[in-house]
């Protein structure tokens, strides 16, 4: 039986630059994820990893192919349709957090659901109620920036998760942070895989980390080179 890729992208190239500064850091790449599936995306510095990620998160458009979402040419939607995908069913965790500083951890938590125009009563109940689930209830009013990494990354990913997104993409989730902190975010990105069925798209170059992902895909120099998958034992 195959069901409808999630994500499927065909035929990816993206090059930067121009003229003798021109570099392809994506030469004709495919990749498709199935719901529910999690892929850690790996390689060396420079190979290309982060570029694949934004472009099938529909971040950043290649110069070449084509990323469908479950079934939808989603290159081909209108700006504000393809925003709305992108705020409705992903979620983003990254390295470098990018929580707004000034604001209180809920109104970081929140901010999604302020793009999508959910009044603010229901911000609230639901910002309270992810923040809950991850013990942070009672920081809801500090400034995000006076938390310790491991709580800035928690708070991170409720706001990922607050629109209750379909995929999370997860750039080096833990590059940040303690190897025991670390773990915990992990951990909680995997239950909430296994628990919610969400979709995880990983880049990092932590082989412990693409272990754990049900499937490795290895990218060198732009191209995927070779795929892996998961072995019981790695469990
Ligand atoms: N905005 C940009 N302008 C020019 N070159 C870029 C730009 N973004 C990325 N590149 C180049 O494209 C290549 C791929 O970059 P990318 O960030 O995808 O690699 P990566 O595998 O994620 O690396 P890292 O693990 O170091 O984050 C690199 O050689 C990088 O220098």
């Amino acid at each position: 039986m195959t069901s409808t890729p999630i994500i499927d992208a065909k035929n990816i190239s993206k090059a930067y630059g121009s003229g003798t500064g021109r570099f392809e850091a994506l030469r004709d790449v495919s990749l498709r994820v199935h719901r529910g599936e999690s892929v850690a995306i790996v390689g060396k510095s420079g190979s290309g990893k982060s570029t694949l990620m934004h472009i099938i998160a529909l971040l950043d458009v290649p110069d070449a192919g084509t990323v469908s979402f479950a079934g939808q040419d989603a290159l081909s939607l209108p700006a504000k349709q393809m925003s709305e995908v992108r705020n409705k069913e992903f979620g983003f965790v990254f390295q470098q957090f990018f929580l707004t500083p000034g604001a209180s951890v809920l109104d970081n938590v929140t901010l999604p659901l302020k793009i999508a125009g959910v009044p603010g009563k229901l911000r609230k109940e639901r910002g309270l109620a992810v923040l809950e689930q991850f013990e942070l209830a009672d920081k809801a009013s500090n400034k995000a920036t006076d938390l310790s990494g491991g709580q800035k990354q928690r708070v991170v990913i409720s706001r990922a998760l607050v629109n209750e997104p379909s995929v999370i993409f997860a750039d080096e989730p833990t590059g940040n942070l303690d190897s025991a902190t670390g773990r915990v975010v992990e951990d909680t990105l995997f239950d909430l895989n296994r628990d919610l069925g969400i979709t995880l798209v990983i880049v990092t170059h932590d082989e412990d980390l693409a272990a754990r992902c049900d499937r490795q895909v290895f990218v060198h120099d732009g191209v995927i080179v070779s795929e892996s998958r998961k072995t019981e034992d790695a469990a």
